[in-house]
């Protein structure tokens, strides 16, 4: 019998794109499919800013959250069937979802200090990921992980996404889509516009328009994708 091994590169594939555009949702799939780690890194400055409104800081004040920046201990568990979050030992994967946490990430986010410190903790997950990895987030093709095999810019349009989160929130009715589409434009405006690293695509990120496909569908895209670019075997 012969057996032939082949190495198997680590495949490193970065999505990036607004609120509700599926990011979680494709990244966690499309990982799990393909035996990667997943990293959702809005769950990490979440749970850095759910962190700063707990112990009472200003996150109204760039210098207060700034001079907080390097207490918290955020660790991320990155198993795409069972992802975890924790700070400083303390599961927060259900209080970071809140609407106090929502309402304060987009200020504490923009903080460089902040920023420094979780872009450190990305890259050194993603480095130890000997068997790939899809990151999620905002600013991974362009800043986190710039050489990425792979680079995904997802959109949808706002009405979509605005219907997608309030069913996931619960929120229903007109007025409450409503409610729920002026929170998310709020929230991408103040992303995009940041100084430091903000929601931007990638020059050379692949954009994938979710507006009107399923889930599964927008799966296989990326996953066909992903098998496209994956290095030959040596
Ligand atoms: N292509 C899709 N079609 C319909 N619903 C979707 C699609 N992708 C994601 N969703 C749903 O939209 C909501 C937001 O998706 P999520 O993956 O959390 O987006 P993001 O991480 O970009 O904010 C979830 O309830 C998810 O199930
Ligand atoms: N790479 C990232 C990921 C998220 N952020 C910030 C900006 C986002 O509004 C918040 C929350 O991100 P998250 O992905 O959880 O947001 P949604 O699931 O889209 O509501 O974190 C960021 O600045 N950079």
């Amino acid at each position: 019998m012969r057996i032939s091994v082949s190495a198997k590169p680590a495949v490193v594939v970065a999505i990036d794109g607004p609120s509700g555009t599926g990011k979680s949702s494709t990244s966690k799939a499309v990982a799990a499919r393909l035996g990667l780690a997943y990293l959702d890194t809005g769950a990490q400055y979440r749970a850095i800013t759910w962190w700063m409104l707990h112990h009472g800081v200003d996150v109204a004040d760039p210098a207060a959250v700034a001079a907080a920046a390097a207490t918290p201990d955020v660790v991320s568990g990155t198993d795409p069937q069972a992802p975890t979050i924790t700070v400083d030992g303390t599961d927060v994967a259900a209080p970071i979802r809140g609407p106090e946490v929502t309402g304060a990430v987009s200020a504490v986010s923009a903080v460089p200090a902040v920023r420094e410190r979780i872009t450190e903790l990305q890259r050194s997950i993603a480095a130890e990921a000997t068997a790939g990895i899809v990151v999620e987030g905002r600013d991974i093709g362009t800043t986190v992980l710039p050489d990425a095999d792979l680079k995904i810019f997802l959109t949808a349009s706002e009405e979509v996404r605005a219907a997608r989160r309030s069913g996931e929130i619960g929120r229903r009715g007109a007025e409450g889509v409503a409610t729920t589409r002026a929170d998310l434009a709020r929230r991408d405006a103040a992303d995009s516009s940041r100084a430091v690293s903000p929601l931007a695509q990638a020059g050379d990120a692949t954009e994938v328009d979710t507006s009107h496909l399923t889930l599964d569908q927008v799966v296989d895209c990326v996953v066909t994708l992903v098998e496209d670019r994956k290095r030959p075997v040596s």
